[in-house]
């Protein structure tokens, strides 16, 4: 696609370009194709006095977006990247504390969206009505020496009791899950949506975008290939040997060495830790995953706005496997998950068979630990 095209054009800072802007790069924002390049025309439209464009109008923004979580780590750089969405009309920011800053400081951008603050329980309904897309990324994050799923007996109750609140107010709106143990944390509010009725296994996701943005990034590195040209499928879960890389589906066509594959499976899967333990006590990975978390939402944005063309991996309720949650690539569409791309699974090498048999087991018993929480919760009488 074309730098050209009206349709890349319009997925930033709410201006189109209506004249020709001699850019050569190619491709969308954060998709498979994205470039520092476009960044840089993106930049050239804000700041337009830096090249020739004869003239700009805005384009209309349509939907609305809610971050649960918003002041966090995660929170406030997704807000930032979504605020500069030309897709969006309002962005909603909930927190429990220190929401009304962020949302003062990022109202002041020259984009075109609304900026809205809602701070504690009171003002979590309201943060939720009429929203499209609901991005949860509140909870606590991992300290060095813990794994994801040390964050349950917290997150689990967080993430139970916002998925209520988008039940009762936001029954049809997309919802992101990034708060982690995200293996556990979707199984959870799909229980807590079943209770409530309100179910739609297609428009819920757990995020596994930044699995893909590291694959795509260590092969691109490894193989010294264009970053834009490369996409990597990652299945399964997200969390250590559940983490997938299906690094023979690369595209485009490459060959690893055994050593390659297993050395770019480990890093990729170890991902998370090793910001973890570079950030060493201060949390875990916020600016890439508000990165990742803000393709998934421009991309649910634009399938929700029609385009027929959107591809991203999630973790979703799915039958490519026995499991009932499994990261996979899916076709979006405007009511959510349209296809599963069940080819990514077939004529898999034998390492990956074996990766694929070795997740199960684990994969499974996080499914269990989340469904298992959340029927207690509600056996004991517990508002679920
Ligand atoms: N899915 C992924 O790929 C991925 C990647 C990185 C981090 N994460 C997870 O995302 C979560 C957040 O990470 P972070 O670095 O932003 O943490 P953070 O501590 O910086 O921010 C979390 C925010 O959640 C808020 N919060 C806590 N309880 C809340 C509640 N009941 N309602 C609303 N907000 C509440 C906090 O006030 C805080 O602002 C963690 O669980 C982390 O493990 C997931
Ligand atoms: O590693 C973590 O705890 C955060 C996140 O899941 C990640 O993959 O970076």
């Amino acid at each position: 696609m074309s730098i050209n095209s009206p349709k890349v054009l319009d997925s930033f800072c709410g201006l189109k370009c209506v004249s020709s802007v001699s850019c050569n790069s190619e491709g969308s924002f954060f998709g498979k194709e994205s470039s520092a390049a476009l960044w840089q025309s993106v930049i050239s439209r804000v700041v337009p006095t830096q090249v020739s464009v004869k003239s700009l109008q805005p384009q209309a923004s349509m939907f609305k977006v809610a971050i649960l979580g918003a002041a966090g780590g995660i929170g406030q750089s997704l807000a930032l990247l979504i605020k500069m969405s030309p897709l969006v009309s309002a962005l909603h920011l909930y927190d429990i504390a220190n929401v009304k800053g962020v949302a003062a400081d990022l109202s002041h951008c020259n984009t075109p969206s609304q900026v809205l603050d809602f701070t504690g329980p009171a003002e979590l309904a309201n943060s939720l009505k009429g929203v499209d897309v609901v991005v949860i990324p509140a909870g606590v994050p991992r300290k060095p020496g813990m794994t994801r799923d040390d964050l349950f007996n917290i997150n689990a109750n967080i993430v139970k009791t916002l998925v209520e609140a988008v039940a009762d107010n936001a029954p049809d709106a997309f919802i992101h899950i990034i708060s982690n143990p995200v293996n556990s944390t979707v199984p959870i509010a799909a229980e807590v949506l079943k209770k409530k009725g309100v179910y739609n296994p297609t428009k819920l996701f757990g995020v596994t975008t930044l699995d893909v943005v590291r694959a795509n990034t260590f092969v691109a590195q490894k193989k010294n290939l264009r970053l834009i040209d490369v996409d990597v499928p990652v299945v399964g879960g997200h969390s250590g040997i559940t983490i997938l890389p299906l690094l023979s589906k690369t595209r485009p066509s490459v060959t690893f060495t055994d050593e390659e594959v297993e050395e770019l499976t480990v890093r990729i899967q170890n991902a998370g830790t090793e910001v973890v333990e570079a950030k060493a006590g201060a949390g875990s990975a916020t600016l890439s995953m508000a990165y990742a978390a803000a393709r998934f939402v421009e991309s649910s944005l634009r399938a929700l706005d029609g385009d027929g063309d959107v591809y991203e991996c999630a973790y979703i309720q799915s039958e490519l496997t026995e499991l009932p949650f499994f990261a996979s690539r899916v076709k979006l569409g405007r009511k959510g998950v349209e296809a599963v791309i069940s080819a990514d699974l077939q004529g898999l090498t034998e390492y990956e068979v074996k990766a694929l048999e070795a997740l199960k087991p684990e994969l499974k018993a996080s499914i269990e630990k989340g469904v298992g929480f959340a029927q207690k919760q509600e056996a004991a009488g517990a508002s679920v």
